[in-house]
C-alpha cells in the first residue's frame, strides 16, 4: 500500500510525540468513501474515543491503524512507527481487542492466554507467569481452567483483553469493548481499562456509548459522513451545542395550559403536559420562571433542568437521521 510521505520525508516531531498519528487518512470500499482524509493526534498515556453511528468508519481507522488493512492514503503512525514502512515494528507495540474476539471458545482460559504467550514467544516459565497473573487481575483464576465457551459475555471481554496485554503492549485499541455487556460488567471493564492507562497505556476506543466516552476518554473525535465532525474533551463538545433546557410537567391540562400562555417561548407537549424552556442552566432564569409561575398562581408537577449531556453533542453533530430513540426531552 503506498502511503504519501510528509513534505520533506520525515515524520514531524509532533507526530513522533504522540502515541497515535494520522494525517490525511482516506479509505474506501469501491466508491463508497468511509474515511475521507482524517486527522487524528493521540497523546501516549491518554485515552481517545472515537464516536460515531453505525458504518461511521470507527472499525475501519482501528483496522487501518492496527495494521489489519490498508488505507488508500494518508501519513499514519503508531508507537513512533509508519505503518507505511514499518508494520511489524507497529504490530510488536500495539494490542487490539475488537468486535470479533480473538479468544477460542473450544479451549479454556488459561489455554487461550498460554496460546498468546507461546506466539509472543514467551518462555514457557514466563508464559505461565504472566497468564496466571493476568488471569487473576481480570478475576478468571477460578474459571481458568473451564473452556471459555461457559464464560458469560462480560468474562469472555476480560479475557479477550487479558490476551491482549500477554505481550505488554504500551497501546491498546478497543473496538467496542463493552457493547453487550451489562452494567455491572461495563463498570469493571472500565475500572479495568482505567487501570491500564494509569499504567501509562494509551486507549483507542470506539464506542457508540456516549456516556463511556464520558467516563473514560481525555479526548473524544466524532466521526460523520468520513469526517471528523468534532474532536475534543467532553466538556469542549457540550460547550459546541445550544444550552440546555427546563422542563415542566403538569397533571392538570388546566394548570398546563395556563403555564403555556403565561410563559414565553415554550415548547408544549399536549399529550405529555409537559413544557420546556430554553435555558442556559443559570439560577436567574430558573427563578424568573418560577416567578412568573407563582405570580399566576400555578403550581408545576415537576421540573427537572437539562443540561447538555454528550448524546445531545452526538445527536446535533450527525444528523436527524441518526436519532430514532432520541427522546422528545432531548430534541430541540
Ligand atoms: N470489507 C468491506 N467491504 C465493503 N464495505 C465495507 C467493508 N468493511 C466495511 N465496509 C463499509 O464501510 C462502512 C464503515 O464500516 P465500519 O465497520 O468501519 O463502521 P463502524 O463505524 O465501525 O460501524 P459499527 O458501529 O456498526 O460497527 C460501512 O458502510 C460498511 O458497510
Amino acid at each position: 500500500m503506498p502511503t504519501p510521505r510528509q513534505s520533506d520525508g520525515q515524520p514531524s516531531s509532533a507526530t513522533l510525540s504522540a502515541a497515535i498519528s494520522a494525517v490525511g487518512l482516506r479509505k474506501s470500499y469501491g466508491d463508497k468513501t468511509v474515511l475521507d482524509g482524517i486527522d487524528l493526534r493521540i497523546p501516549a498515556g491518554s485515552v481517545f474515543a472515537l464516536l460515531g453511528p453505525n458504518g461511521a468508519g470507527k472499525t475501519t481507522a482501528v483496522k487501518i491503524l492496527s495494521t489489519l488493512i490498508g488505507a488508500d492514503a494518508g501519513t499514519l503512525h503508531v508507537g513512533g512507527h509508519d505503518l507505511a514502512t514499518d508494520p511489524q515494528a507497529v504490530r510488536a507495540a500495539i494490542g487490539v481487542t475488537g468486535q470479533f474476539s480473538a479468544v477460542d471458545n473450544l479451549i479454556t482460559g488459561e489455554e487461550n492466554m498460554l496460546l498468546m504467550a507461546d506466539l509472543h514467544h514467551l518462555p514457557k516459565q514466563e508464559g505461565r507467569l504472566a497468564a496466571a497473573e493476568l488471569l487473576e487481575r481480570f478475576d478468571l483464576t477460578e474459571a481458568a481452567k473451564k473452556p471459555a465457551s461457559t464464560y458469560s459475555g462480560g468474562m469472555k471481554r476480560r479475557l479477550d483483553l487479558a490476551m491482549t496485554l500477554v505481550g505488554n503492549p504500551r497501546i491498546i485499541f478497543l473496538d467496542e469493548p463493552t457493547t453487550g455487556l451489562d452494567p455491572r460488567s461495563r463498570h469493571t471493564m472500565w475500572g479495568i481499562i482505567r487501570g491500564l492507562v494509569s499504567g501509562g497505556v494509551t486507549v483507542f476506543l470506539t464506542t457508540q456509548y456516549l456516556e463511556e466516552a464520558d467516563e473514560l476518554a481525555d479526548r473524544i473525535a466524532v466521526l460523520n459522513d468520513g469526517r471528523i465532525a468534532a474532536e475534543g474533551t467532553a466538556d469542549e463538545l457540550k460547550r459546541l451545542i445550544p444550552g440546555g433546557h427546563i422542563r415542566l410537567r403538569f397533571t392538570d391540562p388546566a394548570a398546563y395550559k395556563s403555564a403555556a400562555s403565561a410563559l414565553r417561548e415554550v415548547t408544549t407537549d399536549d399529550e405529555a403536559l409537559a413544557l420546556q424552556i430554553r435555558s442556559d442552566g443559570s439560577q436567574r432564569k430558573l427563578r424568573s420562571i418560577l416567578d412568573r409561575l407563582d405570580s399566576e398562581g400555578i403550581e408545576a408537577d415537576e421540573l427537572t433542568v437539562h443540561t447538555p449531556d454528550l448524546d445531545d453533542v452526538f445527536f446535533a453533530l450527525t444528523g436527524p437521521a441518526d436519532i430514532p430513540n432520541k427522546t422528545k426531552e432531548n430534541v430541540r
